[in-house]
């Protein structure tokens, strides 16, 4: 049972606040959570608006942890993973959501035999509309995943894949908001190219992805499919998605995509 672990944060940063709320939706009690973050004023607004215990030292975060996760950039992996290892108990769960970091990296960190589960999520987490992808290192137990994939189904969907293919999570759906984000704020400046209200566009452009998505997870159709169904024969959509074809948007988001997948094989080596 969740309920019954101590669970705590190093770094309380946006994932780490993400999580926080859906574990709190997912009814685990604000005593059980306890998060070390450098900022204090950041410190102040996350024990005032949920509840949770808070730390500067992540030491003393880490020793008190059942399920400790590990939010922190990458860049600052090696460091704040050295400062942990005498601190964290023998049979505490280590969840890492650091972009690039191999399991194998954390695992050298750490006393011989430490369980780490290693997790691509996203930003929709905050809104329990998460996409997460999670695998295990060398020493996690199947129970252990089952325990991290419980957290992360508390904030949306998440799915088990091999470590080798978390690169390609991370380009897909952990930057895949930034993209989505891009795409929506381009449709609302063309409305607004067009004469629509910013709020108005905004809002349409919006409402237009978010039905889509649905759409297209309830249906459960090709994208193609569903796309032909909009398509009218000498129509507005025809005339649209020829220009899209014409300027290369499907190459321009793979690229995107493989770019960030890249990125996130280069963290690896903490550049
Ligand atoms: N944001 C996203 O969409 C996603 C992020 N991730 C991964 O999640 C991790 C966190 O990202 P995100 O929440 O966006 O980043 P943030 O910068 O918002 O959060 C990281 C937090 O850790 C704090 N911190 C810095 N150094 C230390 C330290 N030595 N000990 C404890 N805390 C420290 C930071 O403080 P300060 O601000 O002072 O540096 C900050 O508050 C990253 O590894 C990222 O790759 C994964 C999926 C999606
Ligand atoms: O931009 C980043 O590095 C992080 C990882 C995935 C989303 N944000």
């Amino acid at each position: 049972m969740l309920q019954d672990k101590k669970i705590g944060f190093i770094g309380g940063g946006n994932m780490a606040e993400a999580l926080i709320k859906g574990l709190l939706a997912g009814g685990v009690p604000a005593g059980e959570l306890s998060v070390a973050e450098p900022v204090a004023e950041r410190r102040t607004f996350l024990k005032d608006r949920y509840g949770v215990n808070v730390s500067c030292d992540n030491g003393e975060v880490a020793g008190r942890s059942d399920i400790l996760f590990l939010a922190v950039k990458p860049q600052v992996a090696e460091p704040v993973l050295a400062g942990l290892a005498g601190a964290v108990g023998p049979d505490a769960l280590l969840i890492s959501i650091m972009a690039g970091v191999k399991t194998a990296t954390i695992e050298a960190a750490f006393a011989t035999g430490v369980k780490v589960v290693r997790v691509m999520p996203n930003t929709p987490s905050l809104v329990l509309e998460g996409a997460t992808a999670l695998c295990t290192g060398a020493n996690a137990t199947a129970d252990d995943l089952s325990t991290a994939r419980r957290i992360f189904e508390l904030v949306g969907k998440a799915c088990i894949v091999d470590e080798k293919l978390i690169d390609a999570v991370t380009g897909l759906s952990g930057s895949g908001p930034a993209f989505v984000l891009t795409f929506i704020e381009a449709l609302s400046d063309a409305g607004v190219k067009n004469g629509l209200p910013r709020d108005v566009a905004t809002s349409l452009a919006a409402q237009t992805v978010y039905g889509t998505a649905r759409l297209l997870l309830e249906t459960r159709e090709h994208p193609a499919m569903l796309r032909e169904k909009v398509t009218s024969p000498g129509g507005t959509t025809i005339a649209g998605l020829h220009v899209l074809e014409k300027e290369g948007f499907r190459g321009t988001v793979i690229n995107a995509v493989d770019a960030a997948t890249a990125r996130s094989k280069e963290l690896a080596g903490g550049k």
